[in-house]
């Protein structure tokens, strides 16, 4: 049996680590940087950490020097920062058109972007955590549960063949060993997920502390009244999540989910000391967009944004 062509656009940490994973199962070609690509093709794509110790040599990689032919591709992740998703769209959307792509990223707004370049949008929530150790090379270093993918906003419109499409990636995947759920609702997934960013990217970015540190009795204070303003926006942007209300999912956090991110640094705390772009417009920048939308202030999450623009300027 022929297998699926798959396509992972701006590989780094996250794409990289799913294209040695699934490696066996699919054929993978990778839209990434010139860098990894030559380590790649001397080397092979090398990864460690939990999900196994891998050398993998038959991936094919897409930079400037070896540009896309007109392959046509099964389905395509992207798996970019979110701050680069309209610029890749953009660059490789004749890859993309008519095709499923599925993001798997963080932030609020990139599968809009996509929906402009393909009528076959998925969304994908990860919480495993992967880190580019070097050029070519990938750690994948914990997981605190399965990757949830679904059609976006839900699968409503769904007809039999992009379900079975989406049968195919699951199938994919979890042969791969990478745990996985359909979701009949990934919008609410996604931000159920990007609550987590919303309340702990920022400070953590700004104060330069690891996810712990929120625990601290003058830093909840804020936590809280950044998650009290994103609820508001679920409230008016008619998303159902699974708390009944601010108070509920703040039990949560403080209670598991800041103890289970202990001692881990933030993407955006690492972006911010690696002087790269953050993705505050996807997380908190998007509760302030959409509040206005709404005529709903929302001057905690306005205010971290605006600290985390002014460093990432400055960085
Ligand atoms: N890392 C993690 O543990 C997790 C990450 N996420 C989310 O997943 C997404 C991806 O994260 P991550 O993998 O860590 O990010 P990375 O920055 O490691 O990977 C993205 C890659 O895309 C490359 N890229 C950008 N533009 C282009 C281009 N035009 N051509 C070729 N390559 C390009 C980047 O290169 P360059 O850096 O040179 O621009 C980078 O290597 C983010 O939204 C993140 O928040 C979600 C869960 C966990
Ligand atoms: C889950 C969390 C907060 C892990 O650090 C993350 O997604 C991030 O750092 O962006």
């Amino acid at each position: 049996m022929t297998k699926c062509k798959v396509l992972i656009i701006g590989a780094g940490a996250v794409g990289l680590s799913i294209a040695a994973k699934i490696s066996e199962n699919a054929d993978v070609s990778v839209v990434c940087r010139k860098r990894h690509s030559d380590s790649i093709a001397k080397n092979g794509l090398l990864m460690d950490g939990i999900w196994g110790e891998k050398t993998v040599c038959n991936i094919n990689c897409i930079t400037e020097k070896n540009p896309a032919k007109n392959d046509d591709y099964d389905f395509i992740f992207l798996t970019s920062k979110s701050t680069d998703t309209e610029k890749l769209c953009d660059e490789y959307k004749g890859l993309m058109s008519g095709k499923p792509v599925v993001s798997i990223q963080n932030g609020i707004g990139n599968e809009e972007i996509i929906s402009g370049f393909t009528d076959i949008v998925l969304g994908a929530t990860i919480t495993t955590n992967f880190q580019a150790t070097g050029d070519g090379r990938v750690n994948v270093n914990s997981e605190s549960g399965s990757m949830k993918i679904g059609f976006f906003p839900d699968d409503s419109l769904i007809n039999y063949n992009a379900n079975e499409i989406l049968d195919n990636i699951i199938e994919i995947l979890t042969k791969s060993g990478i745990p996985v759920e359909k979701s009949s609702n990934i919008k609410s997934a996604i931000w159920e997920k990007s609550l987590l960013n919303i309340a702990v990217n920022p400070l953590t970015a700004i104060l330069s502390v690891n996810t712990g540190e929120l625990l601290d009795e003058n830093l909840k204070e804020i936590v809280s009244e950044i998650i009290y303003e994103a609820f508001e926006v679920i409230k008016a942007e008619k998303i159902s999540v699974k708390w009944n209300d601010a108070e509920d999912y703040l039990s949560y956090l403080f209670e598991y989910l800041l103890p289970a991110f202990y001692t881990s640094y933030t993407s955006m705390y690492q972006d911010l000391k690696l002087n790269r772009m953050t993705e505050i417009d996807f997380i908190n920048g998007a509760i302030v967009k959409r509040g206005k939308d709404h005529g709903i202030i929302t001057p905690y999450n306005s205010f971290v944004s605006g600290l985390v623009r002014y460093k990432q300027k400055k960085s």
